[in-house]
């Protein structure tokens, strides 16, 4: 096994905001950071709590994507010869050291996402424990045997893809990254990961925990770059499968370049979900459920239940409490343990949540709380892009606010009187991603989560997603699923052999 010592970790150990500069090589393939070759093309990346200059993205060209997946496919053909078990044994090792640094990874995440410390240290413990998840599932990954008369037989063998190409959003940088590779990896693939631009920082750490771990080199690489990079990578012929994170446009992009090459996509993209309250629930929890369906990581969520559908008898008294809550919730420097909302990813992702909020008053809605640009009383946060959390009332279903995916700290809540209605308004959208339901009422609960579209419902909680159970969304929010089992599925094929036993009929 390679024992390697990581590059980069230890800066991250004792990194305060706005003191870390990554300099570093981002790419990496073949077990090795690489340096970028045309830096004429660098983008400055900021550090969201303080829009300082964390680094440098050099976007991959054609020859370096290229060398990327061709140095997949050789580790690909070494990784898909072990057994399950043999697989299982480095993926668990690889768990091992991300659990036993998780701070630090967590440290690094919040200075280039800007979300709290306290929901990274979570986004780094879900991350570990899908490695862990995977690697027990490798070694159960099984045939069928079929009987056939005269003794004949056939069997079916569950056989990897090849090169996979994951490309990631910024949200959960560190945690996409593995949501794609640790089932990709347990299914025998090789794996090619973009990361968004504006996140180049975690991937390539995890891609040296891989590598420490004793994967072969070549079979978890980091490209970096934006559109460009995504595109020779959906487009080059070794490819066999693209699991895309990211909005509705880009993935539909993603989805007619695969389908040039008959490749496989899995796409998990946007949304605008449903959380309906009724009257008979027990109101802390609702509560508590729509604040975790709204502001965590900024309310830049996916499967964010930003449509808060209030019986109209409980409306009142949801809004005060809710409001008093989001009053309540600390905004500030994202690496000190109190703070519960950091910063949002970039300066343009605030002005335009900003604008939404602008929009939604011109359209009738009332600001009860938040909706403003926060300037932390900490010098070096000044140019932070914090916002306020914002609760928005008078909100009507024709609204932007309420028709679009804002990506922001912005909970739009509308009243509704019956349960016929609300599941017809609250399935009026071309998104699917996911949905929630608040009641006392068990029959009720059930019914609403099969009348619900979307892929999924949380029944009395929100926003909680143990790797066990598959994420992944209805009509326009994507196709496949990550996570649970049934994503073996989609990071493998079957292949049918079958067996005579005896002699071969004389048909002709
Ligand atoms: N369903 C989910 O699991 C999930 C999770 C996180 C984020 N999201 C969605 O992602 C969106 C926010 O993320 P974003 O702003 O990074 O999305 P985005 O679509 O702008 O970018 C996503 C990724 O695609 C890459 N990309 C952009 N153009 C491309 C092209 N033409 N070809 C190939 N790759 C291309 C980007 O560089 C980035 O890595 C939101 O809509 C959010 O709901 C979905
Ligand atoms: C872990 N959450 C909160 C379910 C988010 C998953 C990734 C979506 O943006």
């Amino acid at each position: 096994m390679a024992q390697q010592p990581l590059l980069s970790l230890p800066e991250f150990q004792n990194v305060s905001t706005g003191t870390l500069v990554v300099k570093e090589p981002l790419n990496f393939w073949g077990g090795a950071r690489v340096k970028p070759k045309d830096t004429t093309k660098s983008e400055p990346v900021y550090e969201p709590a303080t829009g300082r200059v964390l680094c440098d993205l050099v976007p991959c060209g054609e020859e370096e994507v290229d060398a990327a997946i061709k140095s997949a496919h050789s580790a690909y053909l070494k990784w898909s010869k072990l057994s399950g078990m043999e697989r299982a044994r480095i993926m668990l090792e690889a768990a091992r050291i991300i659990r036993e640094r998780r701070d630090e990874i967590a440290r690094a995440e919040v200075a280039n996402n800007g979300k709290s410390i306290t929901e990274a240290q979570v986004d780094i413990d879900i991350s570990w424990q899908t490695i862990e998840y995977y690697a027990g599932i490798a070694p159960t990954l099984s045939g069928q045997h079929i009987q056939l008369p005269g003794g004949s037989f056939a069997y079916t063998r569950r056989e990897p893809l090849g090169v996979c190409v994951g490309i990631g959003a910024w949200n959960y940088p560190f945690q996409l990254a593995i949501w794609k590779s640790a089932p990709a990896m347990a299914c025998g693939n090789a794996m090619v990961y973009k990361p968004s631009p504006m996140t180049p920082v975690t991937a390539v750490i995890l891609a040296e925990i891989y590598k420490e771990a004793g994967v072969p080199d070549g079979l978890f690489n980091v490209v970096q770059g934006g559109a460009e990079t995504g595109e020779l990578l959906c487009h080059h012929p070794m490819v066999a499968k693209v699991s895309f994170t990211g909005s509705v446009p880009t993935g539909k992009k993603v989805m007619e370049m695969a389908a040039k090459g008959v490749k496989q996509v899995t796409l998990e993209l946007g949304g605008k979900s449903p959380l309906i309250i009724f009257k008979d629930c027990e109101l802390e929890n609702a509560i508590k459920g729509a604040l975790m369906a709204n502001f965590l990581t900024q309310g830049q969520v996916c499967c964010n239940g930003t449509r808060v559908f209030v019986q109209r008898e409980i409306l009142p008294q949801f809004l005060e409490a809710v409001v008093k809550r989001t009053k309540a919730i600390t905004v500030g420097d994202p690496l000190c343990e109190k703070t519960r909302m950091g910063a949002l990813i970039t300066k343009p992702q605030m002005e335009k949540v900003l604008g939404f909020i602008n929009q939604a008053k011109e359209q009738g809605a009332k600001v009860l709380c938040g909706g403003e640009r926060f300037v932390p009383s900490d010098p070096k946060l000044k140019d932070g892009y914090f916002l306020s959390p914002c609760v928005l009332d008078n909100c009507r279903d024709d609204m932007t606010c309420v028709k679009e995916e804002i990506f922001g700290p912005v909970m739009s809540v509308l009243p509704f009187d019956t349960e016929e209605e609300v599941l017809q308004r609250a399935n009026n959208t071309t998104f699917g991603l996911a949905s929630g339901v608040f009641t006392r009422d068990i029959a009720r609960a059930h019914r609403v989560a099969e009348n619900l579209q979307a892929g999924t419902c949380y029944i009395n909680n929100y926003n909680i997603s143990p790797v066990e159970v598959p994420f992944g969304g209805y009509k326009m929010s994507g196709i496949g699923r990550e996570n649970g089992q049934v994503t073996i599925e989609y990071y493998s094929q079957l292949k049918t052999v079958v067996v005579e036993m005896g002699d071969v009929e004389d048909y002709f």
